[in-house]
């Protein structure tokens, strides 16, 4: 459980800020995100997470592209099922490329499905459209901490830390400007690299 719980929340908020500082017209957007809704005298609190839904897609994108858990946990079959028109055997044990997944150009964007987009999740309806997504899990063995815990963690954590930059080191917006100068040719595993 606390393996499940923590390792999955810093592997978002570690993809999250070099895609972020990758593309600095999502980070301008999200600073004055917070800006309006948090202001400079305080940290987020879990009351600002119903608001902050620019910050929600970031964070939707991020697991979108880097599922924590990319095969999910494996599943064994108790019995003979049909899972999309496919025959499964009692006794398979059956892996879900949530990777794949999330990157099919027939589900998502069809030509740009590795792009980071944050329109995607300001137009999809994910009551509807739940299928794709998983970074989760779906059904009875999804994960447990997904709503709310583990999604509010990861929204908490992300807003916290640009909200404690924000008012940390206000004067110093300008080097994330310089840090994005440095790392906007490098691939964005590697952008990291530069700020640490
Ligand atoms: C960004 C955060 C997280 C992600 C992406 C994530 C993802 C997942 C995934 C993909 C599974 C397997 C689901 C399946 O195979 O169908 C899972 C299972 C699980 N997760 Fe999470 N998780 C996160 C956070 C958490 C948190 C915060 C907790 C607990 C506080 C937690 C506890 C668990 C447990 C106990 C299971 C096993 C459930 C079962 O087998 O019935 N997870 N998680």
């Amino acid at each position: 459980m606390f393996l499940a719980g923590t390792e999955t929340s810093t592997l978002t908020i570690q993809w999250a800020m070099p895609l972020l500082l990758s593309h600095p017209k999502a980070m301008h957007e999200l600073r004055q995100e917070i800006d309006d809704n948090v202001g400079h005298n305080r940290l987020i609190n879990d009351f600002d997470l119903s608001e902050l839904l620019y910050l929600r897609c970031v964070i939707n994108e991020t697991l979108r592209l880097y599922p924590p858990v990319p095969l999910l946990l494996p599943h064994f079959s108790s019995q003979n099922s049909i899972v999309v028109r496919n025959n499964v055997p009692k006794g398979t044990i059956l892996l879900v490329n949530a990777w794949a997944m999330h990157r099919d150009p027939k589900l998502w964007d069809e030509h740009e499905p590795d792009k980071f987009n944050l329109e995607r999740f300001q137009t999809i309806q994910l009551e509807k459209e739940s299928y794709k997504f998983v970074s989760f899990g779906i059904g009875r063995r999804a994960c447990p901490g997904a709503v709310p815990t583990s999604y509010l963690v990861a929204l908490k954590i992300l807003g916290g830390l640009l909200s404690c930059l924000h008012v940390a080191f206000q004067p110093w917006w300008g080097a994330y400007d310089a840090i994005h100068d440095i790392s906007h040719s490098l691939p964005c595993g590697f952008s990291m690299v530069s700020y640490g």
